[in-house]
């Protein structure tokens, strides 16, 4: 079984992250990594600090000759922001003494972790939340999440992710967004990615991408913020992973934590999702065939997963950003110290964050995905693992 855990702050000199229960034997290197470090990093309005960070994780275990070796992977990246010293933050995040003068944060934003976080810390200052609340550690996160995703590219598994509406702009409905994302994915998911990847709001409608970018600019005049709903589809997927026979081993649900765990992510959707609810079943369920000796549906309605399981269709989940909570134009707050009511204070920040989260929405159900595949195929060594799948599918 594969898992990841992250540590690291915001402003502190650097995220770690190690990756254990990666079988050996496959092929990873930074470079791979990086990729999706940099596809991170970009997108129309995302705020001043990805303008100068330069994402790059060094591995400094489990991995020889560009193999990995079956043990644990950790991996180091460095803060800019910490090294730049622009708020003077070797100070603010010294580990060992406090210096004078440090301003305590008491203003905390409504929709950040702020206010919630310092009472549930006891915390008069809301530094130390936001340092581990903050989206910065999706960095690390992606980082983790490649290996997986390394290992079911492996395996002919492919994710690829794109935005389907920022704010008041987007497709008109599901079929619109079949037709402009199916044919793309029947090259493989990473084609869904790449092209999405031309547009700065990763968008695959020309049109609707320059009115996503217009929207932006508005929101960002008026100093205020915007979230979104993006699409994740997942090709290459064998029929069976995932199971029925409990609740927490339905993949669906497995996938919904994964996405759910995302900062700021505040719904998810399977196939046609809250708009089954509004069709009666025979505009719904996906009809059953038997073609070229093998069981294929005559639509994607239900986006891959039946039962908890996947049906050997392309994998379709959908998910709900909301908007950024740091804004220029403030909102009522209270001053935990004084108990005065007041106004929330502008820190640097994303205006919409959806064209980069995506990149992290795409790495996080990896993997929940290698696991099942794992739990089906699994061995310790990707030769292993090969062996296994080739017996169960041939
Ligand atoms: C990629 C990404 C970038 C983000 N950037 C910012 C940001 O610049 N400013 C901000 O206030 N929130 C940002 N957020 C959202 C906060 O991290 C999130 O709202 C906060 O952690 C509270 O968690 P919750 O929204 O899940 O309740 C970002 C989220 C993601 C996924
Ligand atoms: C640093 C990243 O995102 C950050 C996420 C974030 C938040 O509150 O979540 C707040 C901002 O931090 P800062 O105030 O230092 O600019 C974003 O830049 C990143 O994505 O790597």
């Amino acid at each position: 079984m594969i898992r990841y855990i992250t540590a690291g702050e915001s402003h502190g000199p650097g995220l770690t992250g190690i990756v254990e229960g990666v079988p050996a034997g496959l092929t990873i290197t930074e470079e791979d990594i990086a990729h999706h470090l940099v596809r991170r990093q970009q997108g129309y309005g995302r705020g001043g600090r990805m303008a100068f960070e330069k994402d790059f994780a060094t591995i400094n275990s489990g991995v020889r000759f560009s193999k990995t070796m079956g043990g644990p992977i950790a991996m180091h990246m460095p803060n800019r922001a910490f090294k730049k010293d622009d708020a003077g933050w070797p100070t603010v995040m010294n580990k060992k003494t406090e210096a004078e003068g440090i301003e305590k944060i008491t203003l905390p934003r409504p929709g950040h972790a702020d206010l919630v976080g310092a009472q549930k810390y006891n915390f008069d200052d809301i530094r130390p939340v936001i340092e581990r609340s903050s989206a910065r550690e999706t960095a690390m996160r992606v980082a983790c999440c490649s290996i997986a995703r390394q290992f079911l590219k492996h395996f002919g598994i492919e994710i690829g992710a794109h935005v389907l509406r920022i704010g008041s702009i987007g497709f008109d409905n599901w079929e619109q967004v079949r037709a402009i994302a199916d044919p793309l994915a029947e090259n493989g998911a990473e084609a869904v990615y790449k092209a999405a990847d031309e547009s700065d709001v990763r968008c695959l409608d020309e049109d609707l991408s320059a009115q996503m970018r217009e929207e932006i600019k508005v929101r960002r005049k008026q100093g205020s913020s915007l979230g979104g709903i993006y699409e994740i589809l997942v090709t290459g997927l064998p029929a069976g992973l995932g199971s029925y026979v409990h609740w927490d081993r339905k993949l669906d649900g497995q996938l919904a934590q994964a996405i759910m765990g995302t900062q700021a992510m505040k719904g998810v959707e399977v196939g046609l999702g809250f708009e089954s609810g509004h069709r009666p079943g025979h505009e719904v369920h996906d009809e059953i065939t038997h073609e070229e000796g093998s069981f294929k549906r005559r639509t994607n309605r239900m986006g891959g997963i039946e039962g908890g399981m996947t049906t050997g269709m392309p994998l379709i989940i959908r998910g709900v950003m909301k908007p950024i909570p740091t804004m220029l134009n403030p909102l009522s707050t209270v001053d935990m110290k004084t108990k005065q009511e007041t106004e929330t204070r502008y820190e640097r920040s994303d205006v919409c964050a959806l064209p980069r989260a995506v990149v992290v929405a795409e790495s996080v159900i990896a993997p929940v995905l290698a696991n099942a595949f794992l739990e089906k195929f699994g061995g310790d060594s990707i030769s292993d693992i090969e062996a296994n799948f080739k017996k169960a599918t041939q």
